[in-house]
């Protein structure tokens, strides 16, 4: 079984979200060893000079990477990253999996991104398309998404 992981930072704080999340989970669990890992985030004011936003995505970043291991492939989310189709998603997971890469990382960034070594550290860029998703909301899509990789790669109808 695959494991796969996503590090996320902040705790969840809407009910929806976790609700979603947990059936997403549960159906994934059929699947994968799947677990999310939440990072703290970094307390900050509102207005944040370059230099402060620079510190607290870095601050973040190395808690996220604290909870990698080198033996991870490691997906990292980022608007600028490549998009690509649910099934090639899919088609890489599988891959993963046949070289023997049992273990996958989806990261995701704080509210206000990721830090340079977070990017530097990912096997791949993963962008989800140009909007700008607040990263508790990319949490439920992204589980999703793992989730349709795993149906399309079983074959099932529930991908159309
Ligand atoms: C609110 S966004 C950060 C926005 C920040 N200005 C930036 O450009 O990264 C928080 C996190 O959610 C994820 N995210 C949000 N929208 C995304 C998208 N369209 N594609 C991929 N990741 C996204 C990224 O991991 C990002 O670090």
């Amino acid at each position: 079984m695959l494991n796969i992981k996503i590090i996320g930072v902040g705790k969840l704080k809407e009910k929806f979200l976790k609700d979603g999340i947990a059936e997403y989970s549960k159906r994934l669990s059929k699947f994968a060893k799947f677990e999310i890992i939440e990072v703290p985030d970094e307390k900050a004011p509102e207005k944040l000079s370059a230099a402060q936003m620079y510190d607290v995505m870095n601050k973040e970043g190395e808690r996220i990477l604290s909870k990698v291991k080198d033996k991870e492939y490691v997906y990292v989310l980022a608007i600028k990253g490549k998009e690509r189709a649910s099934e090639e998603l899919a088609a890489e997971i599988e891959q993963l999996a046949l070289r023997g890469d049992a273990d996958i990382t989806f990261i995701i960034g704080g509210s206000l991104g990721t830090a340079p070594a977070v990017n530097a550290r990912a096997n791949s860029l993963i962008s989800f398309g140009k909007f700008t998703l607040p990263h508790q909301l990319m949490r439920l899509v992204l589980t999703e998404q793992i989730y349709r990789a795993f149906m399309i790669n079983a074959g099932s109808p529930y991908h159309k």
